[in-house]
């Protein structure tokens, strides 16, 4: 079996060391608290995030050089703000035959750079090519759980993603694999803002349509600007794709939805954010999504409506009216349009 470092030990970083441990893995769950680690080995407990015993081959650490000693493989789980700056820590510690792999779901704004491509910039011992993604519907209470869970892990070069693949497996944890690194990260990041608005739909009282009106044309559009930027439309028919729309559009698990709840109820965005004491990558990632679609020029209303919405003081119920009051139009123009330019050729 073999050694993996976690580094970020939040919700997912605590669920995905559970994973590992429960495949025989000797873990090294590194946080940047030293109190945490301390807490974490004495009570096998990590109540901040996760209300699930951890396993006694999971180790916490605070120091980054003795949680990735020997380490096969290193999976970045801190927030996607958060990655160039660990990555930096890494990079003079890491040796270059080592697996890196995260579990990150978000873009960058102002460089609109997905999470792959910050970590390599970073770890100047490897390419773009070699980093793995991991992403799906997994909400982490679930699969600390052991409830059953589907992910996929996607890296250019094949041989990463199914280094991956076999630590991760296991028989409550499916995992997958794509060489469509751009559509699992794309669909993991820009689900995260439908998953705002569902929240918001939900937290005006309204019902069922609105979500699923929601989610199938939220869709549409994270293929419409996925697609334009290199992804494969059929990865966003995937588990990162709808699968993880789906989960997080539904579940009260999601912090998403439930800080966009909170916004449809009238509360404030520092306050929400304040009140959730967990990431909320949504809110960032919505900030990148409208730059991008204005760069490529792509449709995206949903996203434009809820950026406002945050960011430009607009109130819910005027998004909504902007939303449904748009010109007329034919529903399948544009997912269906990139599947047949696509396959007829
Ligand atoms: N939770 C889930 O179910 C899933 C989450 N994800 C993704 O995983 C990523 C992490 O999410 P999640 O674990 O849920 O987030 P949480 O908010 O639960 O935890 C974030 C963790 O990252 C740590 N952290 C924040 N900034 C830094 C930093 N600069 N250096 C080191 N550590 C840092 C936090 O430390 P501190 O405690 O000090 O704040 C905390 O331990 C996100 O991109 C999310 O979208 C993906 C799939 C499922
Ligand atoms: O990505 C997730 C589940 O797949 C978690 O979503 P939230 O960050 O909204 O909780």
């Amino acid at each position: 079996m073999a050694r993996v470092a976690v580094l970020g030990a939040g919700s997912w970083g605590t669920a995905l060391s559970i994973v590992l441990a429960d495949n025989g893995h000797d873990v090294r769950l590194w946080t940047h608290r030293p109190e945490q680690a301390k807490k974490i080995n004495k009570t096998k407990r990590n109540e901040q995030y996760l209300d699930t015993d951890i396993p006694a081959s999971v180790i916490a650490y605070s120091d980054l050089k003795q949680a990735i000693q020997d380490a096969v493989a290193i999976v970045f789980v801190v927030p996607t703000k958060a990655i160039r700056e660990v990555a930096k820590q890494l990079d003079h510690l890491v040796e270059p035959d080592t697996t890196i792999i995260h579990a990150s779901k978000g873009i960058e704004p102002v460089t609109l750079k997905r999470v792959s491509q910050m970590i390599s910039e970073e770890l100047s011992k490897f390419t773009e090519e070699e980093i793995v993604v991991l992403s799906g519907p997994s909400h982490a209470e679930e699969v600390a759980l052991r409830q059953p869970t589907t992910v996929t892990v996607s890296s250019i070069e094949p041989k990463h993603a199914k280094i991956a693949q076999d630590l991760f497996i296991n028989e409550s944890f499916r995992v997958y694999t794509s060489p469509d690194v751009l559509g699992i990260e794309f669909g993991g990041a820009l689900k995260n803002i439908i998953a705002l608005g569902a929240g918001i739909s939900d937290g005006l009282g309204y019902g069922d349509n609105a979500k699923a009106a929601l989610m199938t044309r939220g869709l549409a559009e994270i293929a419409r600007l996925g697609t334009s930027l290199g992804a494969n439309p059929l990865s966003f028919l995937g588990l990162p794709g709808v699968g993880d729309l789906i989960v997080t559009c539904t579940s009260a698990h999601s912090r998403n939805w439930r800080a966009g709840n909170l916004l449809g109820k009238g509360h404030k965005l520092d306050d929400v954010l304040e009140q959730m004491g967990m990431v909320v990558e949504g809110v960032r990632t919505v900030q990148a999504a409208y730059q991008f679609a204005k760069e490529q020029q792509v449709e995206m209303p949903i996203t434009e409506g809820i950026f406002q919405l945050l960011f430009e003081d607009k109130s819910p119920k005027d998004v909504v009216g902007q939303l449904m009051n748009r010109n007329k139009r034919q529903e399948m123009d544009d997912l269906a349009q990139l599947l047949m330019e696509r396959y007829s050729q």
